[in-house]
């Protein structure tokens, strides 16, 4: 019987698809010797909600999706039918496959913890990431943080499984659901994006290694509270506006980032008189894009200490966040210390 060895195509006539995420996620697991394949799971777990949170937040406005779901929740914000179905969701998917024991999520009160207790992995998310963006079609996200239990499987989740500081992270990534839906993610070695192609239901790799350049021409802030902002961060605003730096803030954290981390820039949420710890939360929004912010050589810091460092005291607490292209943060917190070393 006549055979012949496969010689891929050279015509050109079919592009390649690229690599998918299953086959990404399979490979660098061989790179740990000892991989259980529990995390590659639980990120496949993430991937599947997200297909399905991507066709909800597609066709919200045709299947009435859209709008307020008339309950407030414990940040005090309106949640909107999107943040629970996505809720709903993430949660369904991270409770099938028994790689999780307990989740943090931002539209719930308390720490979820699943029946069943085998699961070595804890999971902080925020479903939809830029609610007040939702109903009007402007790019939103999901962020999700991953971290090994700390102590026995199968035993009652503690406060320790909980809070850990973001170096901790096994895992971190964001999903963006915009002109074209990406998953982004790292596992402490380097970040790559993958972009969702609907028709054939798969992610394929198609931004390998990001890296943030190291300065940037954007800084997107609320400028709208400006008057609330301290003498220092008014001064940086300043010097931007006089090196006719570009503003860009589309009020969604997860696009705010993204753009920022391709294009280099700044996004800076600050503590303000009115939020004095700031408005975002550490566990489930800061952690996580300072994690992939760092392993693309950017810096996340809350104005005094690297956002990493930072130990959690409480679920649903907040931080200042200033995180982007390294050259522009550090400008940020050496103008920072300036004016505080001028007020002591
Ligand atoms: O409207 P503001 O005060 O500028 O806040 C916008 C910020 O708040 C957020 O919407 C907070 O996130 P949630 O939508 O998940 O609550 C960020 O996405 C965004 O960067």
């Amino acid at each position: 019987m006549k055979v012949k060895k496969y010689i891929p195509d050279q015509s050109g006539l079919a592009n390649s698809v690229g690599v998918t995420l299953d086959r990404f996620i399979k490979k660098k697991q061989d790179d740990f010797t000892f991989a259980s394949g529990e995390l590659s799971q639980l990120l496949r777990d993430i991937a599947l909600a997200a297909k399905i949170v991507n066709r909800e937040t597609n066709r919200a406005g045709l299947s009435r999706i859209s709008g307020s779901f008339g309950h407030t929740n414990i940040q005090g914000e309106d949640q909107q039918k999107l943040d629970v179905i996505a809720n709903i969701r993430f949660m369904r998917a991270l409770s099938k496959g028994g790689e999780v024991c307990a989740i943090i999520s931002e539209e719930d009160d308390e720490v979820v913890e699943f029946k069943n207790k085998s699961g070595k992995y804890v999971v902080a998310i925020d479903p939809l990431d830029g609610s007040s963006n939702i109903d009007v079609n402007v790019s939103i996200g999901t962020i999700f943080s991953i971290y090994r239990r700390v102590t026995p499987i199968g035993s009652q989740i503690r406060t320790e499984d909980i809070m850990q500081a973001g170096n901790t992270q096994v895992a971190s990534g964001y999903i963006i659901y915009g002109s074209s839906t990406m998953l982004v993610y790292t596992t402490g070695r380097g970040v790559n994006g993958f972009t969702y192609e609907p028709s054939l239901g798969e992610f394929f790799l198609s931004h390998p290694d990001m890296k943030a350049p190291q300065n940037g021409e954007i800084y997107s802030i609320n400028e709208g509270i400006y008057n609330q902002f301290d003498e220092g961060l008014k001064s940086y605003l300043q010097l931007c506006k006089s090196r006719k730096l570009c503003a860009r803030y589309i009020g969604s954290l997860v696009a705010d980032f993204h753009r920022n981390l391709l294009k280099g820039g700044i996004y800076i949420y600050p503590a303000t008189s009115s939020l004095p710890n700031g408005k975002l939360r550490l566990l489930y929004e800061a952690n996580a894009l300072a994690f992939i912010a760092e392993q693309a050589g950017a810096v996340a810091s809350n104005g005094t200490n690297r956002i990493l460092d930072v130990m959690p005291t409480s679920l649903h607490q907040r931080t200042p966040l200033i995180i982007g292209s390294k050259k522009m943060v550090d400008e940020v917190l050496a103008i920072n210390n300036k004016f505080s070393d001028q007020i002591l």
